[in-house]
């Protein structure tokens, strides 16, 4: 098997590749270059240099593996691997000490001005008086994004006589009390803190969470710190808060588009700056890259992976036969969700004919992720989905039966709040996902964009005029199901249309006689 390296590592790391695999290191690879060339490997080993997009995962036709030697993987396409079947691993914990000195290193080198001074000094200046500093003893550090990282650099900050105010809202306030850190809102911790210093992942919610509004809350003697990603503070407020001196200091390591040479931040005032070195120790690489490179053995060697970031860790064969499941499995309880429309306290998964013989925890996991995703949106991963729903006091219940009537395998979703509950089962054809049953009554429907389910008297006279609403309001029709019941029994009538339908246009259709609902759910 071959194993492309894709950035530096370790020594250490690649020895113990090499003694299972064929491998080769090439660095530096355009995104064409690494489509060309990603066919031909069983594995993928990455630092934040290489960018996974989906071009690259989808033209990974023998992969099974990509491994991070680091934490962030936000330039992974993860979402793109999982629905190939190929497994993201990353070493969460390799590099958390080095990344958290170094952000003491930062936030001591910034208090003290020691770039500056020593830049002043080596050309042959003697200006004292220019670099007056800080203490941080007795001062506020506010940590944003309470993690492994971030609570190591508020222990050592602790160190220093410095009180520790923290957001993260994944932290309970017992873990918070246990770390001696009040937690506390961001707008709150802008406007107290003298060091901010942020240690989330980089995601939708924590993209510009500081931007030009934190910064006008800011004291002016407030110093910013980012080791963690570029973008979680917003790179043109930063420019603007620095050298316009609302705010004292920013000592950065991280930037949107690395190397930083076309961004704002390289002239500002008051700016200190590393290439991207919160993880370069000796130790952190060798620890980084020993963790990944031992994953990927076990990985292609049929094993299971301990740090899968996409899914439980199952062998890749059984991924490979799982990945359609497992996005028809969130697919489906994320339409439930939305249907029941209103908080839940159950999901039942149940799992029939062959896929019942199997290890269906990815998939379940992956019915968890959809149901919540629609209140959580992104702050709900595979990995964080059990514990989500266990926190929000939500039952998941699984059984299994080898016996199926129609299909060799099919999964039924239901989510239940007191009497109300929705069911929708599914099973894959040909690798694609289908919804077969909605409610009981039995459909054929394939998964997306757009749908109407409109429950209804099965009687004359009620599809008809449903769908002239919909017609003389522009909306297209790209698809319809009804279901079988007996005449003047209830059933169900599933509507694809190719554009969103404006609530005053579901009231119309609510009005027509014999439809007892109609909801638009949006997958
Ligand atoms: N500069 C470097 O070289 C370097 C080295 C290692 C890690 N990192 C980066 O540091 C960051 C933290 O890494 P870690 O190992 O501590 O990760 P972690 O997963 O242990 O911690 C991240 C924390 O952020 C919290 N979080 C998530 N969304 C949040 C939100 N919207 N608001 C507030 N908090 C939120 C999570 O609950 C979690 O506690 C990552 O971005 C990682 O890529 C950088
Ligand atoms: O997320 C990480 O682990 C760090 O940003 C380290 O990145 P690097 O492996 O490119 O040094």
């Amino acid at each position: 098997m071959k194993v492309l390296v894709s950035d530096p590592l370790s020594e250490q790391g690649l020895t113990i590749l090499q003694q299972h695999f064929t491998v080769d290191v090439i660095t530096k690879l355009s995104e064409e270059e690494l489509v060309e060339k990603i066919p031909e490997y069983d594995a993928l080993v990455i630092r934040s240099g290489t960018q996974v997009t989906r071009k690259v995962i989808e033209a990974a036709d023998k992969m099974k593996i990509v491994g991070r030697a680091g934490v962030g993987v936000d330039n992974v396409d993860v979402e793109a691997a999982t629905e190939k079947g190929i497994i993201v691993v990353n070493a969460p914990e390799g590099n958390m000490l080095s990344a958290a000195e170094h952000t003491i290193a930062m936030m001591m080198a910034l208090a003290r001005n020691v770039p500056q001074a020593d830049a002043s000094l080596k050309a042959k200046k003697w200006e004292r008086s220019k670099f007056m500093g800080v203490e941080v003893n007795g001062k506020t550090l506010g940590v944003i994004g309470l993690g492994r990282i971030g609570a190591e650099v508020a222990k050592r900050a602790q160190g220093m006589n410095m009180n520790i105010l923290a957001y993260d809202p994944f932290v309970s306030d017992e873990r918070a009390k246990e770390m001696g850190v009040k937690m506390m809102t961001v707008h709150e911790i802008v406007k107290e803190a003298d060091f901010i210093t942020v240690h989330t992942p980089l995601t939708k919610d924590t993209r510009n969470i500081i931007d030009a509004e934190e910064f006008g809350m800011m004291k002016s003697n407030a110093r910013i710190i980012n080791c963690a990603r570029g973008g979680i503070i917003n790179e043109e407020s930063l420019a603007e808060a620095l050298n316009s001196e609302k705010i004292a200091g920013a000592a950065i390591d991280v930037f949107t588009s690395e190397p930083p040479f076309d961004g704002p931040l390289l002239d500002c005032k008051n700016i200190i700056v590393t290439p991207h070195l919160g993880a370069s120790t000796e130790e952190a690489q060798i620890n980084v890259a020993v963790s990944v490179a031992e994953e990927v053995v076990a990985v292609l060697n049929g094993g299971t992976a301990k740090n899968a970031i996409n899914i439980p860790s199952v062998k890749p064969e059984l991924m490979t036969m799982l990945a359609p499941y497992i996005q028809l499995a969130e697919t489906m309880s994320n339409a439930c969700a939305q249907l029941l429309g209103k908080n839940y306290e159950k999901i039942s998964i149940s799992y029939n004919g062959d896929i019942a013989e199997k290890d269906t925890r990815p998939v379940t996991v992956a019915a968890i992720k959809g149901m919540l995703q629609v209140a959580l949106g992104s702050a709900v991963n595979y990995v964080n989905a059990g514990a989500l729903a266990k926190s929000r006091k939500v039952e998941v219940v699984e059984s299994k039966s080898e016996t199926t009537e129609e299909f060799s395998s099919t999964i039924k979703i239901e989510v239940t709040m007191g009497d109300e509950k929705v069911s929708i089962g599914g099973t894959v054809i040909a690798g694609k996902g289908k919804i077969i049953s909605v409610n009981g009554e039995h459909v054929d429907i394939v998964p997306a964009g757009y749908m109407i389910v409109a429950t209804h008297v099965n009687k004359p006279n009620v599809i008809g005029p449903c769908c002239l609403v919909l017609g003389k309001n522009d909306i297209n029709i790209s698809g319809m199901q009804v279901g079988r019941a007996e005449i003047g029994g209830t059933t169900i009538m599933v509507l694809n249309v190719d554009s969103e339908v404006p609530e005053d246009i579901l009231k119309e259709m609510r009005s027509v006689e014999g439809i007892i609902d109609a909801k638009l759910i949006k997958l």
